[in-house]
């Protein structure tokens, strides 16, 4: 992947690696929130993207946008996640390898819309054929049903996905998608049974009450009114304003039959859906242990009877009822994703949760820094650059803490978990402080000292995360580690006549006398696989931001985000990426851009980009610590000199859209080297005002000097004053535009019969306004239409192409040419017949005669009187010969043609547009 990108936005930089104050989390931040309120919601790290949720529709997803970004280098636009989607397919194309793109950040912080939005950009901008698109439409409709399924409303979050999502697409070597698959992890199974305070059950419970017509829910013994059912009044949030379950009720339904889900198991799928509803309905007695309503569970869930008579006291048989509609949930969840590709399910607790939740995180944050600091050494080695070693804190130890086989807290949990005699939360912290007690990233109350003691309960344990501390209260925690489901349940769940619940609970787990996993194991071991799968392919990254607790649009809450910035470990990983060099980029594209500040390299450099660039950074005085010369890349240590370099482009790319090009390169190289002097110099001291007042003497010693000019402030002059004529020209004063001004000249009606750019309803005044300008190249166009029509590739006819603008200038070449009637000046490159060097040179046309001309060198001087013939070839190039008679050898300062009779240009533009600028 191609490293940082370039430019500055307007609003502070769009790569962290740039920025001046090094590394420090005040910078960070103050970067970050500059460009949060300018809508500017995502930001590099390198070839990582942060972003920060809006929580406002943007303009930037638009099908235009999607298009922008495609095949586009990744420096070359802001930020975007179409970028880094780009990117990963583009090197995926290239490359034949594999590729993720992995979204992280907290609840709510903009990780699924993320992953949406990349799925849509792949939808639109990769190749695809009608069969294609039903791949495609199944890849996209698949999320609002597995989003109906698992995700719910949070305090955090309205749509909360409660479950961990990897999908995979797959590509033929085309670089269409032919297939994908979904990946699920740890549903939150506990939400089926409870939820806190102003949290909702799984959507699709709402949906169906809401959106189910009335025979649906009459056949599955269900009332629309969701305050009848225990499971979903828990969290008492009754209405949710920016969710409508009836129109989701229709999307999902809607999605179902794309997806390829039969009637029959959509009518399975609701009636589990009912019968969990159902289910938490049931009451128990002490000594009757009976179903309250055992007739609609029955129904639903294809005749099964709850009317089992158990020695369960009533508690525990609230407990098994509960774990039922959890595991029917559950299993539920895992075959919907089953059925729409692969599965994995698991399930989690409340603190239990959190554990797995950064144990996950510790995870993923080892992989990015081994990756990171992997892809860093590779490419130094690469590029024959020696590799400075960088410290930085490898969290590898925390996860040894946590994973490591017998010794970790997941092994010596399970082991609680498993062993027989009495265990419990407590018995599990004191094996904890056992075992791992002398841990350095471990503390319990008992372990603490004095000081921090008092922060840490006697049921807690603390560990010390790389993100920062967090205290885990251990009660539940064995609990929630067994997934007990009790054997003679499973049975009956077995024997369902619901052949999804029947596939949900093979009848081989009853054979299979062999204890289940514990969850932490399962988690510990579907994490292990998932990073199987990631190490195998490349990274690219997006961090999510949740900018504030209210939802709120334009609202930059620095605590939060401080803390999400940390969480998130972005810091650590600036650091390894700034560690050595700020900015690399290969030679080529190096040039390209900056060629134009150079002599040697503008317009057209043409041996080695490596040796270019060489030329390029010595004309423009790089110092030999701020830049390393790679194999394939330059390496440039500090972003101020990058952003010198920048600044120097900038303001040469705005004088060559002012004034014409050779007056450009001639003038301004020595203004163009103070600026970028300047710009250094100004970034270093930060004194921003110290130019302008240098600017400002610079004028007023120049206005006050009484003697004659030399030929360098003349030129200053000229060039104010073209300034000042080209801002009239194009801002003229209204008065000028009124109505009454100017009856259309005869040229216009011309135009206009034949079509021309007076086409349209635009009024007299303007359309004339314009067309002024073009008479002249009007009246040459058709000249050089009977030369060039049909027989010069690329040439068009039409009248309203734009015309090059000529580049009638005086500037350079008065001092030389003493006719001083120019008629265009253009670069060429000249080709010598010794050998066919190309030699960069000025072609000024007068009314008389052509010269080619060396900076401020006449070199050669052919009159029109004696020129034999001109020749173009009939191609698109800007090749052109001029057939000089072998005796004029009128030498002017050094001929350094020989004595051949043909002289050979290279115009930057194609011939043709030279002769309808000049043609006279
Ligand atoms: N790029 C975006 N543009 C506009 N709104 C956004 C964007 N990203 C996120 N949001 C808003 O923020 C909400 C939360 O985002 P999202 O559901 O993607 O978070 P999440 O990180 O996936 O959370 P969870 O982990 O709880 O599933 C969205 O419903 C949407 O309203």
């Amino acid at each position: 992947m191609e490293g940082a990108l370039i430019a500055r936005d307007k609003v502070g930089v769009q790569d962290f690696v740039l920025l001046d104050s090094h590394t420090s989390e005040a910078a960070f931040l103050n970067n970050l929130r500059k460009r949060y309120q300018e809508n500017l919601i995502y930001t590099y790290i390198g070839s990582l993207l942060v972003s920060v949720n809006p929580y406002q529709e943007l303009d930037i997803y638009t099908v235009s946008q999607m298009k922008l970004y495609r095949g586009v280098n990744f420096f070359e636009l802001p930020p975007h996640l179409y970028a880094i989607a780009d990117n990963a397919y583009r090197v995926m194309c290239n490359e034949y390898n594999n590729h993720f793109i992995l979204i992280s950040g907290e609840s709510g912080a903009g990780k699924t819309e993320a992953s949406k939005k990349i799925l849509q950009y792949y939808a639109v901008t990769c190749p695809t054929t009608e069969q294609l698109q039903t791949v495609r439409d199944r890849l996209l409709l698949s999320n609002p049903v597995l989003e109906a399924f698992g995700n719910a409303k949070t305090l955090r979050n309205d749509n909360s996905s409660r479950f961990g999502k990897y999908m995979d697409i797959q590509f033929d070597f085309k670089g269409a998608p032919v297939g994908g698959h979904i990946l699920s992890y740890l549903i939150e199974k506990s939400r089926v049974v409870h939820q806190n305070h102003g949290e909702r059950n799984f959507h699709i419970f709402y949906q169906l009450l809401e959106g189910g017509d009335k025979d649906l829910l009459c056949w599955l013994g269900l009332e629309r009114n969701p305050q009848k059912y225990t499971y979903l009044i828990q969290g008492r949030c009754a209405k949710v304003f920016s969710i409508n379950d009836k129109n989701d009720w229709k999307i999902v339904r809607k999605a179902f039959s794309i997806i390829d889900f039969t009637e029959k198991d959509i009518e399975h799928l609701f009636g589990i859906v009912a019968s969990v509803l159902h289910l938490g309905n049931i009451q128990f007695e002490e000594d009757s242990n009976v179903c309250s309503d055992p007739l609609w569970c029955s129904s639903s869930l294809g005749y099964l009877y709850f009317q089992v008579l158990s020695p369960l006291n009533v508690d525990l048989a609230f407990y098994a009822r509960d774990a039922v509609a959890k595991a029917i949930y559950g299993r539920t969840f895992t075959w919907l994703v089953n059925k729409i590709n692969g599965s994995l399910a698991n399930k989690v607790g409340f603190f239990f949760e959190q554990f797995c939740i950064n144990y996950c995180n510790e995870k993923l944050q080892q992989l990015l820094i081994e990756m990171t600091l992997k892809a860093e050494q590779e490419e130094y080695e690469l590029e024959g650059i020696e590799w400075e070693p960088i410290p930085y804190f490898n969290n590898k130890i925390i996860c040894d803490l946590v994973e490591q086989k017998h010794k970790g807290i997941i092994s010596i949990l399970d082991e609680e978990c498993l062993r027989p005699g009495e265990a419990t939360d407590l018995s599990f912290l004191e094996k904890l402080e056992e075992k791992v007690g002398d841990h350095a990233h471990f503390v319990t109350r008992k372990l603490a000292d004095q000081k921090t003691r008092k922060s840490i309960d006697w049921v807690d344990f603390r560990l010390l995360h790389y993100a920062g501390e967090v205290t885990y209260c251990a009660v539940g925690f064995l609990e929630k580690n067994n997934d007990l489901l009790y054997r003679n349940l499973k049975e009956v769940l077995c024997n369902s006549k619901n052949s999804i619940i029947r596939d949900c609970f093979l009848l081989s787990e009853l054979d299979n006398r062999r204890r289940p996993e514990t969850v932490a194991t399962q988690f510990k071991n579907s994490l292990t696989s998932l990073i199987e799968i990631l190490m195998s392919k490349e990274p690219s990254y997006i961090r999510c931001i949740k900018p504030n607790e209210n939802k709120e649009p334009g609202k930059f809450d620095d605590f939060l985000i401080r803390h999400q910035v940390k969480y998130l470990g972005l810091m650590e990983h600036l650091r390894v990426r700034r560690a050595g060099f700020a900015y690399r980029r290969k030679y080529e594209l190096f040039l390209q851009r900056y060629k134009s500040l150079c002599p040697a390299t503008w317009p057209h450099w043409h041996g080695p980009a490596a040796e270019g660039v060489e030329r390029l950074i010595k004309h423009i005085g790089y110092k030999p610590e701020e830049y390393k010369l790679g194999r394939t890349k330059i390496f440039i240590r500090f972003p101020k000199t990058l952003f010198a370099t920048e600044d120097a482009f900038e303001y040469r790319k705005h004088l060559l859209s002012k004034v014409p090009a050779p007056l450009v390169w001639e003038l301004p190289v020595a203004l163009l080297e103070a600026c970028w002097r300047g710009a250094l110099a100004r970034r270093a001291a930060k004194k921003r005002t110290w130019a302008v007042q240098t600017i400002r003497k610079f004028i007023n010693g120049f206005i006050n000097r009484k003697k004659p000019l030399c030929p360098e402030n003349r030129d200053f002059v000229r060039l104010s004053q073209y300034h000042y004529l080209m801002k009239l020209r194009d801002h003229l004063p209204k008065n000028v535009l009124d109505k009454s001004w100017l009856q259309p000249p005869s040229i216009l009606e011309e135009v206009r019969g034949s079509g021309g750019s007076g086409r349209g309803g635009s009024g007299p005044c303007l359309v004339a306004t314009s067309v002024l300008f073009l008479v002249p190249q009007l009246q040459q166009k058709v000249v050089t239409s009977a030369v060039f029509s049909g027989k010069k590739e690329g040439y068009l006819e039409s009248l309203s192409q734009p015309f090059l603008e000529t580049r009638l200038s005086e500037f350079i070449v008065e001092m030389l040419i003493p006719t001083r009637c120019f008629q265009y000046v253009t670069p060429v490159i000249k080709y010598d017949r010794n050998g066919f060097k190309a030699r960069e040179r000025l072609l000024v046309l007068t009314q008389s005669s052509a010269y080619v001309v060396e900076m401020a060198k006449i070199k050669q001087k052919i009159e029109y009187s004696t020129l034999k013939g001109i020749s173009t070839s009939n191609l698109s190039d800007g090749i052109v010969v001029i057939h000089v008679p072998e005796d004029n050898k009128q030498k002017v300062g050094n001929w350094d043609g020989g004595s051949s009779e043909v002289m050979w240009l290279m115009l930057p533009i194609p011939s043709y547009k030279l002769l309808e600028c000049h043609n006279s």
